[in-house]
């Protein structure tokens, strides 16, 4: 579990955030969202205390990341892949994390038979592709074999593969029962990885919901409807106050109005359907909807 409460961080005249209160609860996958500069980072490293909080407090399973005597097995963090010696081999990397933190030599390997990295792992981190040091920095952070594990973009730049590979590693992780907190600017990702959002702009909580109900908060979505007498659909569903858009001869865009709706609509007026599919709005739109005041360009 991880809690965040009035958190706040300031830099200078920048407020990176400000008041944030929220839980991450365990056995699911919480997505962490927000335009650029929202402060999710700044947010992620203050839980796992590398950066004070101005006011305000943030704890893992109950206590600031600091007083745990044994950190790595409490939490696990990827925040910069990159932030890895580039001239150690990676498994000199991980023997050297785990034999300061206690960790036996055993996990080393596990982990990385874990990540996927074990024909590789004589090799130095230095020349590593950009998929093969984000599974580094994931083997490093569930090397104390932690209850809570904290990623930071994890799929940025990643291919097709190494995408659904951490999108199955998380939901393994949670199904295990772990806090899983991950950000991410890809809302078709986080659609099918994150049960539960934590949206922040500005450094303010915009949203701390799952992603059913962020999706209906944006309304009922739309329908594409096919009638043999769409003209007529049309009017009769325009009077009840749906928005009806462009169209291809016999076809309908419907907004504003539930699939149920129309088809009482159209036996009402008498009318054929012939193809009535409500379309629900994507994480995605309701993300932009949620946020659009809220993008700090910069
Ligand atoms: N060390 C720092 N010194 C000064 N300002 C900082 C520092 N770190 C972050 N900031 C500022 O704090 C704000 C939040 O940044 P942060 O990196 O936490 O946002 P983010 O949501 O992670 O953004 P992104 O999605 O672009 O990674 C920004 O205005 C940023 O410029």
């Amino acid at each position: 579990m991880i809690e965040a409460q009035a958190l706040s961080k300031r830099y200078g005249g920048t407020i990176a955030v400000d008041a944030l209160s929220f839980a991450v609860r365990p056995g699911q996958v919480t997505g962490f969202l927000g335009p650029n500069g929202a402060g999710k980072s700044t947010t992620m490293r203050m839980i796992v205390g590398l950066d004070r909080p101005t006011a305000g407090t943030a704890t893992v399973n109950g206590r600031p990341y600091r007083a745990h005597p044994d950190p790595l097995r409490q939490v696990g963090a990827l925040l910069d892949a990159r932030s890895v010696h580039r001239g150690r081999t990676a498994r000199a990397h991980l023997l050297a994390l785990a034999r300061t933190h206690g960790i036996p030599a055993t996990r080393v390997e596990e982990v990385l038979g874990l990540v996927g990295l074990e024909s590789v792992a004589h090799r130095r981190a230095g020349g590593f592709s950009l998929g093969m040091g984000q599974r580094l920095g994931i083997a490093a952070a569930l090397l104390g074999d932690p209850a809570v594990v904290i990623l930071d973009e994890p799929v940025n730049g990643l291919d097709p593969d190494g995408v659904l590979w951490i999108r199955n590693l998380l939901k393994d992780l949670a199904a295990d029962g772990r806090t899983v907190l991950v950000s991410s600017h890809l809302m078709s990702e986080m659609a099918v990885t994150a049960e539960h959002l934590v949206i922040v702009g500005r450094g303010r909580l915009l949203a701390d919901t799952t992603v059913t109900d962020l999706i209906a908060r944006v309304g009922v979505g739309t329908a594409v409807v096919r009638s043999p007498d769409a003209a007529a659909l049309r009017d009769a569903l325009t009077a009840t106050g749906a928005v009806v858009t462009g169209v291809e001869p016999g076809l309908l865009h419907v907004a504003d109005a539930t699939a149920e709706r129309i088809g009482d609509v159209a036996r009402a007026a008498g009318i054929a359907l012939h193809e009535l599919t409500p379309r629900r709005a994507s994480l995605e739109e309701a993300y932009m909807e949620l946020t659009k005041s809220e993008v700090e360009y910069r």
